[in-house]
């Protein structure tokens, strides 16, 4: 069978309706290049900024048209907002990418001001609880979280990783772990285990869909329970897998949990920093510092030539960093490995320690273990408490 080429790919993006059922998002301008390597294609849409969430199903039906080619082994499409907007609507500028004169943000932890609210109770046993958070879904939060984690454990620190997604938990399948974790003494959980790494998860005691009809107070004491209730034994870090966006969820962590501090994660594109920025407004309004920004899926390295590729706009999260005085923490790159290994629960931390890929995640872990551990000892540790 003769190879797909982006010319076909295009083709075939034009039996795709723009938004408003106008027209096919070819000739409308809003597809970028599009990039094959290995069978699979990659390209972006471009939508206005505000219009993303309801344009998701374009972005699906596009990535579903190209997937389903004869020849074709996969598609990646992501929505984005750096060109002219396709309904009128006035575009999003992208922030310029620059160059970063280093990172200059060794501590991030000011001293907490008089008048400021007293300290939350801490999880006896663990020394930071750092949040990884995101504005938006399906910005590979989850997978990094994961990462990172096995990234903190690989650098000598003891580390366990809380998924507080109650509504999409990814942890188990990420880590390969089933199954419902052991209660001792009836009382407090015993987390489940995988690679050296401690997890827990909703995803372990709830089904999705008893979870999905849960409100906020629900939220709200599932995952106090889950930070308070488990075992976790002594940890350097407990890393909190949090949900997308800024609602109760991440209000309760901040509230109620001394969080040593939050790392973000975006894609490249506007619209993800756009959320990104919400997400940073959210710490600080909450007085969480700020570990930094992680630009996930930055660029696409090609598996047969290992030529990078900007596809979807990389340095966006980098140039955003330094604008708002947050440190950057580094660009993971869009790979097929970091995907199908997670997916089927090995992270690339595990299946390719040693590879490149990894090499990135520990390069970000050291960065925030450096924040966390300043002159060699711990920051803001938690203070102990004693359940009655
Ligand atoms: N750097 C990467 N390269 C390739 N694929 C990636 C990368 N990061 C994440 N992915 C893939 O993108 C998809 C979404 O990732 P993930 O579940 O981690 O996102 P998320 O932001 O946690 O999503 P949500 O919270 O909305 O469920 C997964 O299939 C994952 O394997």
């Amino acid at each position: 069978m003769a190879e797909v080429t982006s010319k076909d790919v295009l083709e075939k993006l034009k039996t795709v309706r723009g938004p408003d059922m106008e027209g096919n998002i070819v000739d409308l301008g809003l597809v970028s290049d599009v990039f094959i390597s290995d069978g699979k294609a990659y390209f972006s849409i471009t939508v206005p900024a505000e219009r993303a969430k309801e344009l998701e199903p374009l972005r699906q039906a596009a990535e579903r048209a190209v997937k389903d080619m004869p020849g074709m082994k996969g598609a990646f499409a992501a929505l984005t907002a750096d060109k002219k907007a396709a309904s009128g609507q006035a575009p999003v500028s992208r922030p310029q990418a620059g160059p970063v004169q280093g990172h200059g943000h060794a501590h991030p932890h000011p001293p907490r001001p008089a008048g400021a609210p007293a300290p939350k109770p801490g999880i006896p046993g663990v020394k930071h609880i750092i949040a990884v958070a995101s504005g938006k879904g399906g910005v590979g939060k989850s997978t990094t979280s994961v990462n990172i984690a096995l990234a903190l454990q690989s650098l000598g620190l003891k580390t366990a990783i809380l998924d507080a997604d109650i509504y999409g938990p990814s942890v188990p399948r990420l880590l390969g772990v089933s199954g419902r974790p052991q209660q001792i003494d009836g009382k407090i959980i015993k987390p489940m285990e995988n690679y050296g790494l401690k997890a827990m998860s909703m995803g372990f005691l709830v089904d999705e869909d008893v979870a999905m009809i849960w409100r906020g107070p629900m939220i709200q004491s599932a995952l106090l329970q889950m930070l308070r209730e488990v075992a976790w034994g002594d940890l350097d870090v407990l890393v909190v897998d949090m949900p997308p966006g800024t609602g109760d969820a991440q209000l309760t962590m901040a509230q109620q949990v001394p969080l040593s501090g939050a790392v973000i994660v975006s894609t490249p594109q506007d619209l993800a920093l756009i959320d990104a920025r919400k997400a940073v407004t959210m710490f600080k309004k909450v007085e969480i510092p700020l570990l930094g920004l992680v630009e996930n899926m930055s660029h696409f390295i090609c598996p047969s030539c290992g030529t990078s590729h900007d596809i979807f706009g990389h340095g966006g999260a980098r140039a955003e960093a330094e604008k708002i005085g947050v440190p950057f923490l580094g660009e993971i790159p869009l790979a097929m490995t970091i995907r199908e290994n997670s997916d089927s629960g090995t992270p690339v931390m595990v299946s390719a320690a040693d590879g490149p890929h990894a090499k990135v995640y520990r390069e970000i872990a050291t960065k925030i273990a450096d924040q966390l551990f300043a002159d060699g000892k711990a920051v803001r540790t938690a203070p102990e408490i004693i359940f009655e």
